[in-house]
């Protein structure tokens, strides 16, 4: 699946990592089935898919977790094996996982260099990661208050920014965040995909997992759809409304959020054409964004006999 695209100045790009043809199973589940997957630098691709479609596989194939059956990994345009999670960050693959990996009892600084401590001599250069641990935090725009104070007393969304800044210590090329707003509040998540932005701006190419629409909206520009394991859906976000992917996440083009849309539609146009004679304002869409929320197969069924 791997292709050059033109970016806006015309120079041709290519992808940072590509899978083609990627399939897993376990036992008699086929968790994934022939997975294409592209990511370009500088770019924020999002996978979206119901419970059960093959996210988390994907993402511990990427970080070295489980081996793939078959198909085949292109990093930086070479195939290449990751059969170790050091395989994955030694080739330039962060993954910060939704546990976020910190140590509670240790400050920013520890958490930031953990494993990758700078020394002077014998002893650590507590100064110099302390300055590396704030230019670090600037560029990011991150609202820490100090670096010298233990994790366990920072907000949600400090902690996700600590645990992704520190993905970028080891200067990879492309991060992977599993659903990094899942437990955070409205100023915390978009905190982090503030974010997100900035890793953008640095030139990775980032993969987010996420459930929630309105984060994919805000801050992806492709969105990739997992079903049952398999690709369903590959969409500029610019280019799809929020009822086409829930489309191809349900596999249904009549499902309770497309009715809804269709019946809110309806009567925005009604009401749009009372206004209109009225000379009144118009009503918009008020359709939940998460799309968990929304029907799904029951497990066992034809639909999702996986589960
Ligand atoms: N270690 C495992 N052993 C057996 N089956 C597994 C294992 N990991 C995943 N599966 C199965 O593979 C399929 C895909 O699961 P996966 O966790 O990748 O989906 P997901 O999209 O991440 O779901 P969720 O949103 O619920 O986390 C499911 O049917 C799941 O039960």
């Amino acid at each position: 699946m791997e292709s050059a695209v033109a970016d806006t100045e015309g120079a041709t790009r290519e992808p940072v990592l590509s899978l083609k043809g990627v399939s897993k199973g376990f036992g008699a589940v086929r968790a994934l089935t022939d997975i294409n997957l592209d990511i370009y630098p500088g770019e924020v691709v999002a996978i979206v898919g119901d419970n059960g479609a093959g996210k988390s596989t994907l993402v511990k194939i990427l970080a070295g977790v489980h081996p793939q059956d078959s198909g085949t990994i292109m990093f930086d345009g070479q195939v290449v094996s990751i059969p170790t999670p050091t395989a994955s960050r030694a080739l330039g693959i962060a993954t910060v996982f939704q546990d976020l990996a910190l140590c509670d009892n240790l400050d920013v600084v520890s958490n930031l260099f953990l494993g990758r401590e700078i020394r002077n001599g014998l002893s650590l250069d507590e100064e110099e990661m302390e300055q590396r641990a704030w230019s670090l935090l600037r560029q990011l725009s991150a609202k820490i208050p100090s670096v010298r104070i233990a994790v366990a007393s920072l907000s949600g969304g400090q902690r996700q920014t600590v645990a992704i800044a520190r993905s970028l210590i080891g200067e990879p090329s492309v991060v992977i965040l599993d659903e990094p707003t899942a437990a955070l509040g409205v100023a915390q998540t978009a905190e982090v995909l503030n974010l997100v932005e900035r890793l953008r701006e640095r030139g990775l190419g980032v993969l987010l997992i996420s459930h929630n629409m309105a984060d994919v909206q805000a801050v992806a520009d492709r969105v990739v759809v997992l079903r049952l394991g398999r690709n369903n859906g590959d969409f500029h976000v610019a280019d799809v409304s929020y009822e086409e992917i829930i489309s191809a996440i349900t596999g249904a083009t009549d499902n309770v959020v497309t009715r809804r849309a269709s019946a809110h539609a309806g009567s925005a146009s009604a009401a749009a054409a009372a206004a209109d004679a009225s000379g009144t304002g118009t009503v918009e869409s008020g359709i939940t964004e998460d799309f968990r929320t929304h029907e799904t197969p029951a497990p066992g069924t034809e639909e999702n006999p996986q589960s």
